[in-house]
C-alpha cells in the first residue's frame, strides 16, 4: 500500500467576494498561490466566488465554461501543479443558467464539472426567501474526481441537505465530499455544522464545506464557517466568518477505521426498507 497516496492536504479558501468580478478572480488566484505555498495539493474556492450571490445577479455575471474565469483557473492549476476546485460560478449555456463547479487538474485539464442539482428555493416568511429556480436550471449529473487514493464527490450548498445525493456518492466509492456553499445568517447557525457532520457521519467520509467570507453589507450575508469534518463526524477545522485560508491534512486510514469499527454499510436493512417502501 502506498501510504503517501492515502494522505492529502486540502486548502480551503473562505474568500472575500465583492461586486467586481475581475477583483474577485484576482483575489482567488492569489489565495490559490498562498495555498500552494502552504503545501496544499488540492484547493477549493467557495460558491459564487466571482459574483455576488442572488438570483438577479446570476444573468449579469454568468459566463460559458470554458470562459474568462475558468480559463484562469485552468492556467493557475497548471502553473502551480495543484488541483483546483473552482468553487462555483454562474454558468451560461445557451439560454440556460446553472450554478456550476469545475475542477482543474495539474496540467490545466478539466477534471469534472458539476451543476447544482438541488436549487435553493426556500421561504421563511420575514426572514429569508430565496428562489434560485427563478433564474437557474438544475443539473442532473454526479461528478467525482480521483486524487491519489481519494475519491471526491462534488455537491453545492443546498445539495448538502439531501442525504440521498451523499449516499449515491458513497455507493460509487467516494471517501470525501466537497461542497462549496454559502449558507446565510438564518440557516447557517442552525444547520451548517449539523449538516456537514451528518453527511460525514452517515456516510463515513470526509466532508469539506467552503463558504465566502461574511460581508454584513451584502444583500445576501454568508455565514462563513468553512470547515473540514472527518469520517467520525469530528470537526478537524472550522473557520470563523472573516476571510481565511486554511489547510487540513486528511488520512484515509481514519475512514477505513470507522467503516470497520462501526460497519453500518453492511448492516443496512435494505431488504426491510425496500419491502416497507414498496407496500
Ligand atoms: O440550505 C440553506 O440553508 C442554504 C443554501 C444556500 O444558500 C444555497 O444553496 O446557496
Amino acid at each position: 500500500m502506498n501510504q503517501l497516496a492515502r494522505t492529502l492536504r486540502i486548502g480551503c479558501i473562505q474568500l472575500k467576494v465583492c461586486a467586481n468580478k475581475t477583483e474577485n478572480v484576482a483575489r482567488a488566484l492569489n489565495k490559490i498561490r498562498e495555498a500552494k505555498m502552504k503545501g496544499a495539493e488540492i484547493v477549493s474556492l467557495p460558491e459564487c466566488f466571482n459574483s455576488l450571490y442572488g438570483t438577479s445577479y446570476f444573468p449579469e455575471y454568468a459566463e460559458p465554461i470554458p470562459g474568462e474565469t475558468t480559463n484562469l483557473l485552468s492556467q493557475i492549476a497548471k502553473e502551480l501543479e495543484i488541483i483546483v476546485i473552482g468553487g462555483t460560478i454562474p454558468e451560461r449555456d445557451g439560454d440556460k443558467l446553472f450554478n456550476t463547479a469545475t475542477v482543474w487538474g495539474k496540467s490545466g485539464e478539466l477534471l469534472a464539472k458539476y451543476r447544482k442539482m438541488h436549487l435553493f428555493d426556500i421561504d421563511i416568511p420575514n426572514e429569508i426567501t430565496f428562489k434560485e429556480s427563478d433564474s437557474l436550471t438544475a443539473g442532473n449529473e454526479l461528478a467525482i474526481i480521483d486524487v491519489k487514493d481519494f475519491k471526491i464527490g462534488l455537491g453545492i450548498c443546498y445539495d448538502i441537505r439531501f442525504e440521498e445525493l451523499a449516499k449515491l456518492y458513497r455507493k460509487q466509492g467516494c471517501n470525501m465530499l466537497v461542497y462549496p456553499g454559502a449558507f446565510n445568517m438564518k440557516t447557517g447557525p442552525l444547520h451548517w455544522e449539523l449538516l456537514a457532520r451528518s453527511r460525514a457521519n452517515d456516510n463515513q467520509l470526509f466532508t469539506a464545506l467552503i463558504s465566502p467570507a461574511r460581508d454584513v453589507n451584502a444583500s445576501y450575508v454568508a455565514y462563513g464557517h468553512s470547515c473540514v469534518i472527518d469520517p467520525w463526524g469530528k470537526v478537524l477545522y472550522m473557520a470563523e466568518s472573516d476571510e481565511e485560508l486554511f489547510v487540513v491534512d486528511l488520512e484515509l486510514d481514519v475512514s477505513d477505521k470507522v467503516r470497520s469499527n462501526i460497519p453500518i454499510f453492511s448492516q443496512r436493512r435494505v431488504d426491510v426498507y425496500d419491502t416497507i417502501e414498496n407496500k
